[in-house]
């Protein structure tokens, strides 16, 4: 039986509905990155399972990432896979995480990394026993709690904000971007392809 942290976005929700319906959808996701991704409570990911593109994002904007150490469990930004693009403020954030050029392959080739080449590339921060990854994650927590509170966030801010204020200011713009992406015909029909492959799957 396969586990799963988040299967990411809903792709029936960029799936056959009005312009309308998908702007109100996507300032829905960037709202979601800009309460995470800006945060500043501390937020440990406690990765049970697989997490493909937005579910990996999510993990993502956590300060730190503990998974289980299943070679099943796959991560990454695997949009590409989909015939979608990651858009600039998923990858900024990748990038926050692992850097250029491991970002520039992982986006490309849309990969998913098991759970030790997640580690790897420090996709994930530390990998421990399925059992063990709610635990390791309070004792995480707790580590992280005991930084003062007051210089983890000014920390936290200045290395976020430039990636923050950059969505922030683009906004509008990305979420027309994103309207006239999702509902041409061939990416529709791309997306259409790869939820009848997930289904054959079975
Ligand atoms: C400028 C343009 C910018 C565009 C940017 C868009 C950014 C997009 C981000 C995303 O997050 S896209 C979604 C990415 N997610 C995936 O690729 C995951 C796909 N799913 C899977 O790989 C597998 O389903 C799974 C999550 C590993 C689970 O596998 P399992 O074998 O346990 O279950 P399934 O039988 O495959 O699935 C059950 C059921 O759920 C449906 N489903 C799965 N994932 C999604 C999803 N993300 N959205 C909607 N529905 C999903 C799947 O089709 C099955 O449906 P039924 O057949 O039961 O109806």
């Amino acid at each position: 039986v396969s586990k799963i942290f988040s299967a990411g976005l809903d792709i029936t929700e960029m799936s056959g509905k009005s312009n309308e319906h998908y702007a109100a959808f996507w300032r829905a996701v960037q709202e979601m990155w800009l309460k995470l991704y800006g945060s500043n409570m501390v937020t440990i990911a406690a990765i049970n399972g697989s997490s493909p593109a937005g579910g990996c994002l999510m993990a993502l904007c956590c300060d730190y990432r503990i998974m289980a150490d299943n070679p099943k469990f796959a991560i990454g930004l695997n949009e590409t896979q989909l015939g979608i693009v990651a858009p600039f403020w998923f990858k900024d954030t990748m990038i926050n995480t692992i850097g250029n050029r491991a970002t520039e392959l992982s986006l490309q080739l849309g990969q998913m990394y098991p759970a030790p080449e997640a580690l790897k590339f420090g996709l994930v921060d530390k990998l421990v026993p399925e059992d063990k990854v709610q635990s390791a994650a309070a004792a995480a927590m707790s580590q992280w709690l005991s930084v003062p509170d007051h210089a983890r966030q000014l920390t936290k801010s200045m290395m976020r904000k430039p990636a923050i204020d950059r969505l922030v200011k683009q906004r509008e713009a990305d979420i027309n971007n994103f309207v006239s992406f999702i509902s041409k015909d061939s990416i529709q029909k791309s997306l259409q392809i790869y939820m009848d492959r997930l289904k054959q799957k079975k």
